[in-house]
């Protein structure tokens, strides 16, 4: 009868097909889940679902995704290397940080390494910002000697943001030799603590030259430049190699607006052999517990350096960059004891004014 109407009826299957169909079913979806969390693991991992930012941020405290951000038009965003260094990010952390957001303000630096060139600024900022408490601008702003203009606004969104109690720190070695600089600093706040790390000016002035002729190959010889007259042993001192290394001239115009007790002096030597000490010392200084202590270095022999075992933004170890700690050109001995004499004077009123001897002479 049902034939003859059309209709199909489809026999029951057995009740043992039924419980075969249904385990194949619960075996699938299984199979289908594993798939998935092993696959798309990745993605999950990047960003915690229902889970509080904050929370997680706080928890991977030490990772840059939480708590660095650089202003896309940054000066030397563009420099950084395309893997990441001690003060680079890679690829794939911008990519993250670009899709979360992140806990915290942005606040005006609470601390400046000010200075000097070539003195150690960049292995400072590194070691300082393996501390919880701090977090640096990786870049150097450049806002109190080029970028004025733009406005605080400008400078405090190049910030990384910082949580209560974090500190912000940015490095611009420039700045101790700009005039305008400790007046805008003072300014922008006239508690703001300063680093400077100073380093024999002979050593230094060398250095300087070292990195710009690594960038401009055809530059006159070093002793050209540093001499007005090399058989009257005049000294050139507008040439910004020599020039930067007058630390007492310099200094004289931040103490127009800054007590000594607010500026910190890091002696670029000590830095490299005992990095712990000093970076203690720096802790002091910004009212930190000392939490970057010796067991944070590790000294590399290829690179003849102090390197990190942690640094902030990774768990391996890693070592400044190759622009730090180039091969010096050589320069005559006789050069040497000549811009030594020249300095011999600033240093000594620049260890009578800060109250230390470094040992220079
Ligand atoms: N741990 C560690 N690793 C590598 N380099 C170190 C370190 N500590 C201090 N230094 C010295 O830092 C010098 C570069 O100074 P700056 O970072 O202030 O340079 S810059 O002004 O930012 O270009 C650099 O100068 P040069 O050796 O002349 O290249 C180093 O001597």
């Amino acid at each position: 009868m049902a034939s003859r109407l059309g209709v199909r009826v489809v026999p029951t299957p057995p009740r043992g097909t039924r419980r075969l169909v249904f385990i194949f079913s619960l075996s699938l979806s299984f199979t289908y889940l594993c798939y998935s969390l092993i696959f798309c693991g990745h993605s999950i991992m990047q960003k915690p679902l229902a889970f509080p930012e904050h929370r997680a941020c706080y928890l991977l405290q030490r990772s840059q995704h939480c708590g660095h951000s650089a202003h896309p038009n940054s000066p030397g965003r563009g420099h950084a290397a395309p893997n990441r260094t001690l003060s680079g990010r890679s690829p794939e952390r911008d990519r993250v940080s670009e899709t979360s957001p992140r806990p915290g303000s942005k606040r005006l630096p609470l601390a400046i390494i000010v200075g000097v060139k070539k003195g150690g600024t960049r292995a400072v900022l590194e070691f300082i910002r393996v501390h919880p408490e701090v977090r640096a601008l990786g870049t150097e702003p450049h806002f109190f000697d080029r970028h004025y203009e733009k406005g605080l606004e400008w400078y405090r969104s190049l910030m990384p943001k910082t949580l209560d109690g974090q500190i912000t720190m940015e490095k611009t070695p420039s700045y101790f030799v700009t005039r305008e600089a400790p007046k805008r600093i003072f300014s922008m706040a006239k508690g703001t603590k300063l680093i400077v790390v100073v380093r024999n000016p002979v050593t230094r002035a060398i250095s300087d030259y070292t990195q710009t002729l690594s960038k401009k190959p055809e530059i006159p010889t070093f002793e050209v430049l540093a001499f007005k007259n090399r058989t009257l042993g005049l000294i050139d001192a507008s040439w910004s190699a020599i020039r930067i290394g007058i630390y007492a001239l310099h200094l004289e115009n931040w103490l127009q607006f800054f007590p000594l007790s607010q500026i910190h002096f890091v002696s670029g030597e000590r830095l490299i052999i005992d990095p712990a000490g000093e970076m203690g010392k720096v802790q002091d200084f910004l009212g930190l517990k000392r939490i970057v202590t010796d067991k944070h270095f590790y000294f590399n022999k290829t690179k003849g350096f102090p390197c990190l075992k942690k640094p902030e933004s990774s768990s391996t170890p890693r070592c400044l960059g190759k622009s730090k700690g180039r091969t010096h050109v050589q320069i005559d001995q006789d050069v040497i004891e000549q811009l030594k004499e020249f300095y011999r004077s600033y240093n000594i009123k620049f260890y009578q004014m800060v109250g230390h001897d470094f040992r220079w002479d």
